[in-house]
């Protein structure tokens, strides 16, 4: 579970204040205007910037001042996850040993993740070998092989095409299931990949302004929040 309590959090004036409550297991997508801060609040969240106030609560443990590798948070990027002088193998063996000096055990499991993703047989290949979303796999499969029970995405898939986009949400949904883990992801699509999560947040001006069920946008009440989101308005 992840639970921000009265963080508050600034850069120069920009100030955000963030205040949520997400049940293990559950899927969430952030949206909200550029600028907004949706990277800020998943970077609060791994560790990569602390607040200057409130709490960060990960699994029932306070963790609001622990370094981003003691969190059990895994995070992918939307660019430059690999690095191109290492195989696929080696960028996936990163997320466990650093040294890349890799037990018959190690290799194993990293073929088997490989073969999760989609991408059985690829293991010596260079990223600069692969397509877009095949590096992205590669990607998901080095957060994936560290076991950290909250998995953070910030925009991973927007440089795929619409139909590649669909696939790798669809894997990402089977995964967490299949890992029982809880997920987090900015997209910046407002289409029926929504449908794909549990809970919608919309992060305007450094605040949460709307965290409910995503198909809760379309009602009459948040006529506002919607409009903000450029979201076509119900006819009914
Ligand atoms: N390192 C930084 N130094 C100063 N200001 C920053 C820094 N990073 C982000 N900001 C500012 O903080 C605000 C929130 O940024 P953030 O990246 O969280 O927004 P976002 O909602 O993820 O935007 P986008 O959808 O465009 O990626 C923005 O106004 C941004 O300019």
């Amino acid at each position: 579970m992840i639970e921000l309590n009265q963080i508050n959090y600034q850069y120069d004036d920009f100030k955000m204040h963030f205040n949520m409550q997400i049940a293990a297991q559950e899927k969430v997508v952030i949206v909200g205007p550029s600028g907004a801060g949706k990277s800020t609040l998943l970077s609060l969240i791994a560790g990569f910037i602390f607040p200057s106030s409130g709490q960060i609560i990960l699994n029932n443990q306070n963790m609001t001042q622990t370094l981003p590798g003691k969190r059990p948070v895994s995070m992918l990027f939307q660019n430059n996850n690999l690095f191109d002088h290492l195989t696929v193998e080696q960028n996936i063996a990163l997320g466990i040993k650093p040294s890349l000096k890799l037990t018959t055990f190690e290799k194993q499991n990293i073929t088997d993740m490989l073969a999760k993703v989609g991408l059985s047989g690829f293991n010596e290949r260079y990223p600069n070998q692969l397509s877009g979303g095949q590096r992205q796999r590669v990607a998901l499969a080095r957060c994936l092989i560290q076991h950290r029970p909250i998995l953070l995405l910030d925009e991973p898939f927007s440089a795929l095409d619409q139909a590649l986009r669909f696939e790798m949400l669809a894997l990402v949904n089977h995964i967490c299931d299949e890992f029982d883990l809880t997920l987090l992801m900015v997209s910046h699509y407002l289409d029926e990949s929504l449908d794909n999560f549990s809970r919608c947040l919309v992060v305007d001006n450094g605040k949460i302004i709307f965290n409910n069920p995503p198909w809760q946008l379309h009602e009459p009440k948040n006529k506002i929040i919607a409009q903000l989101l450029g979201l076509p308005l119900n006819k009914n």
